[in-house]
């Protein structure tokens, strides 16, 4: 039987790995071991690596050991896993993939990336135009690999050729698709809202065995949920949502979120000690001690306002300084002041997550206490959109839509109101 034959096809492939359904996206510098060791502790059942250039990965020693070591894929503590690389060559491609397919559940190719790097690099989005090479680089994994092959594209504004690129994808080979439904210009300041109506649509008009995976404006764990009802999807990926708060894989629909807040919104104290102990764990991770910094400051994102001189601490913190360094002058001065507010007398009520109403993009914004990890609401134009910010700007929605019954005038007030980082108001 030729390997070909013999390798599991998507759908056997999507159920040999229990059926994830919810998954840490590939991310730069920060999907790294330790962050997916614990992402799947709070609640993630699938997690894609960093995209890795795969001429270097398969032609440069320093920078695969910089970005793979042993513990990457190990079957007891990091699987199920996908891993991902961006590349315009075949040949490189197919070398790079062979280094990893004995440690990973599938490879990726990475159609996605919109950054400046990947113009230059000629990989990522800016392979959207070459069909052929994109049926290539896909059809040498899946003619070659032992694992299958797998796709994350964005879309085109045309729904209709978007679907023809999708089938060409799955054609060469891709045993998942995952759908980021943002164009290629999205990014930065213009991210904007992923349309989850034309991955919708995508969905609809593949072949129904197609295991396909959603990407884009997951915030709060029943943004899964909704995901999942509105897109019929197999699962749901999530970068900004999960990396600002792991506990956005872990609630669902039903949950009571005040009762469940230490799942959903863990404390950040709880998380950072979790994560730096986990950290500290996976040496020989060089990307997981890398990646360390950026993940405080984005756990303690809520936090470190309101305590700046853990910030300037923080701040003054790399990858060479010990462990004990990071303990003593980051991670346990966090755990001390958020140990002194759960000493204040009215911390029950203090420490209450309060649901908003239903909102028109279809769900509900929450207030959370700022030690306790929480969405990222970008900042558009220079604003930083906090939710005392996005509750200011919604006022002034709701203000001008009493005033005026005009629904053009209340959608250009929404559209101008940028909002967060995938939530804009849909309307
Ligand atoms: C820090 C960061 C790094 C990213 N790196 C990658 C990457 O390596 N490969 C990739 O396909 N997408 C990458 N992305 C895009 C995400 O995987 C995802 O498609 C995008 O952020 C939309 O999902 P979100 O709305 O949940 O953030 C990255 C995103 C972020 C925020």
């Amino acid at each position: 039987m030729s390997k070909n034959t013999m390798k599991l096809q998507g759908r056997q492939l999507f159920e040999k790995i229990g059926k994830p359904t919810k998954i840490v996206a590939p991310m730069v510098d920060q999907s790294e071991l330790a962050w997916r060791i614990l992402s799947r502790k709070y609640g993630a059942t699938l997690a894609y690596t960093p995209m890795f250039h795969a001429k270097l990965f398969a032609t440069s020693d320093k920078y695969r050991n910089d970005m793979w070591c042993s513990l990457d894929g190990d079957p007891t503590t990091d699987r199920p896993l996908v891993v991902q690389f961006c590349a315009n060559d075949p040949e490189y491609l197919l070398t790079a993939a062979k280094l990893v397919q004995d440690k990973c559940d599938a490879v990726d190719l990475n159609l996605g990336c919109p950054q400046g790097i990947a113009r230059k690099g000629h990989y990522g989005s800016f392979l959207m135009e070459e069909w052929d090479l994109i049926h290539k680089l896909i059809k040498t994994l899946h003619d070659n690999l032992d694992v299958p092959v797998t796709a994350k594209i964005r879309v085109f504004p045309e729904r209709e050729k978007t679907l023809d690129y999708a089938k060409m994808v799955l054609d060469a080979g891709a045993q998942f698709l995952t759908v980021h439904g943002r164009l290629r210009e999205m990014k930065g300041q213009k991210t904007g809202l992923a349309d989850w109506d034309i991955i919708r649509y995508l969905r609809d008009n593949l072949p129904r065995d197609t295991v396909f995976f959603a990407n884009g404006n997951i915030l709060y764990p029943d943004d899964i949920s909704r995901c999942m009802n509105e897109i019929h999807c197999d699962a749901v990926m999530s970068a900004e949502g999960n990396l600002y708060n792991p506990g956005v894989f872990n609630g669902d629909e039903e949950m009571d979120v005040d009762a469940n807040k230490d799942k959903i919104f863990p404390r950040v104290d709880k998380v950072i000690r979790e994560y730096f102990e986990i950290v500290k764990h996976c040496e020989g991770s060089q990307a997981s001690r890398i990646a360390m910094k950026s993940h405080f400051f984005k756990i303690l994102r809520p936090f470190l306002p309101q305590h700046t001189d853990i910030r300037s601490e923080l701040s003054k913190m790399n990858a060479k300084i010990p462990f004990e360094e990071w303990d003593t002058k980051v991670v346990k001065p966090v755990e001390d002041v958020v140990a002194r507010i759960f000493e204040e007398q009215d911390i029950e009520e203090k420490d209450r997550i309060i649901v908003g109403p239903k909102e028109l993009w279809g769900g509900h914004y929450k207030t959370v206490p700022y030690w306790r990890c929480q969405p990222y609401f970008r900042p558009v134009n220079g604003v930083t959109a906090d939710k005392r910010v996005v509750q200011a700007l919604e006022n002034k929605i709701n203000e001008q839509s009493l005033n005026s019954d005009d629904n053009e005038k209340k959608r250009k007030a929404e559209n101008e109101l940028e909002m967060p980082a995938g939530k804009e108001l849909k309307v």
